[in-house]
């Protein structure tokens, strides 16, 4: 194996591959990954490492896979501080404050949102972060949503389209039927305008947002347009969320925070129902539940249901003003009651597997192969993140320190 470009890193003390045919927790001890290109090409013991010709001692340090943050907004403008501040004093969350970014946005110029964009997307790169799904939804007009889908093309790996983020307030202002418009708008030329940038749509199904009746029909628009879906569902209360998500095979429904035991049940069945393809994913947004002062999402009982979960930042202005995954995991594991692997396994495999990333996806029209996310195994996208401890337990141990030392995004060093 001597191609250029080659790289070993080896003496790696810790390595988490995600991939079952390791044991303990598909973990590696003394373990060494060769990286050719933007691929993994060999994976295993240190002592058994072929000889390339570049190599990097990780010094004992430990390796996981990136960060596949599967649920961020990064494309917006603007500031909602005193909102927050207002939240910690004791004000409710509320899906209005949504329009403040809004207004916000629709006033910045592109350059602005592009230079905001990426400076976000740096942010979470530099804490190890490989992966990263957003959304549009903070434009609600035709021109703002194709703007920020096309933008956010440009840095992210999944683009997601949520014209269905609230109804925004020159159709609010026209009552029923401004508020029918902007369900034409949204399932029709919107998702038309923007359709060539993204591969799911979203919709937040909630009070002050998008009815069950609402909510159905862009899920049915996205279908019909053969694009994948999401749910933003019972983040705020009980309601319909997860049983549409379930009932439309969304790839995931993200928060979570109020299930019943039918929800629970729901989202397990899908994994066992032969008629699906596959499962709907429930997506846990730790960093969101605290900073809304929300209950934490029930990941413990989904997990111990048979649910695949994901953990994800939700970094946006109004919810979860975050990209630290790790700030997430350790949340996860402290507070969510997950074991340290659990919560690394749903923060690099979970996110790869609500955004259908765990596979490969050939190549199709002007869209080039997409590698598999999420995992440390030949084939994969090599996407490496080392800490600075000798184990990933370190995550949760060390809460809130600076951990990571170096990162690998397909293969080239970011960090
Ligand atoms: N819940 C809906 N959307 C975002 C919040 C958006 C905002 O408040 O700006 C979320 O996921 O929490
Ligand atoms: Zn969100």
């Amino acid at each position: 194996m001597t191609s250029p470009g080659t790289l070993l890193v080896t003496n790696i003390g810790e390595l988490t591959t995600n991939d079952d045919e390791h044991r303990d927790g598909a973990r590696i001890a003394d373990a060494a990954v060769v990286i050719e290109g933007d691929r993994f090409v060999w994976v295993g013991e240190a002592s058994a490492a072929p000889s390339v010709d570049q190599r990097l001692d990780a010094g004992g340090r430990a390796a996981l896979p990136g960060w596949v943050d599967a649920h961020t907004h990064l494309v917006y403008a603007g500031d909602r501080s005193a909102e927050f501040e207002a939240r910690m004093a004791g004000q409710a969350y509320a899906a209005g404050g949504i329009n403040v970014t809004v207004a916000a946005t629709r006033a910045a110029d592109e350059a602005e949102l592009e230079r905001l964009l990426v400076q976000r997307v740096s942010e979470a790169q530099a804490s190890g972060t490989t992966a990263l799904e957003t959304k549009t939804g903070y434009g609600l007009t035709v021109a703002d949503e194709e703007r920020a889908a096309r933008l956010a093309a440009r840095y992210a790996d999944e683009v997601t389209f949520l014209g269905a983020h609230v109804v925004p307030p020159e159709a609010e202002a026209e009552g029923a039927a401004g508020r029918a418009a902007y369900l034409d708008l949204v399932t029709g030329p919107m998702l038309d305008a923007v359709a060539p940038h993204v591969s799911a749509v979203d919709v937040f199904c909630e009070k002050g947002a998008f009815s069950e009746q609402e909510s159905a029909r862009v899920l049915r628009a996205a279908a019909e347009r053969g694009l994948a879906t999401h749910v933003h569902g019972n983040q705020l209360g009980y309601g319909p969320g997860v049983r549409l998500a379930v009932e439309h095979g969304s790839l995931s429904v993200d928060h979570v925070g109020f299930l019943d035991d039918g929800d629970v049940d729901a989202l397990a069945g899908t994994w066992h129902d032969p008629a699906r393809e596959r499962g709907t994913v429930a997506t846990v947004l730790p960093a969101c539940d605290l900073s809304t002062r929300m209950p934490l999402a029930p990941a413990r009982r989904l997990l111990d249901a048979g649910v695949p979960i994901a953990i994800a930042s939700n970094a946006n202005p109004g919810t979860s003003n975050t990209s630290s995954m790790a700030f997430c995991v350790a949340t996860a594991v402290l507070q969510m009651r997950l074991t340290v692997a659990e919560a690394v396994r749903a923060a690099t495999l979970g996110g790869a597997i609500a955004l259908d990333r765990h596979r490969a996806h050939p190549a199709v029209g002007d869209r080039p192969e997409r590698p598999r996310l999420g995992v440390v195994a030949v084939g994969a996208r090599a996407d490496l993140h080392l800490l600075d401890a000798p184990s990933a337990s370190h995550l949760a141990y060390r809460p809130g320190m600076p951990l990571t030392h170096a990162v690998w995004r397909a293969g080239r060093r970011v960090v």
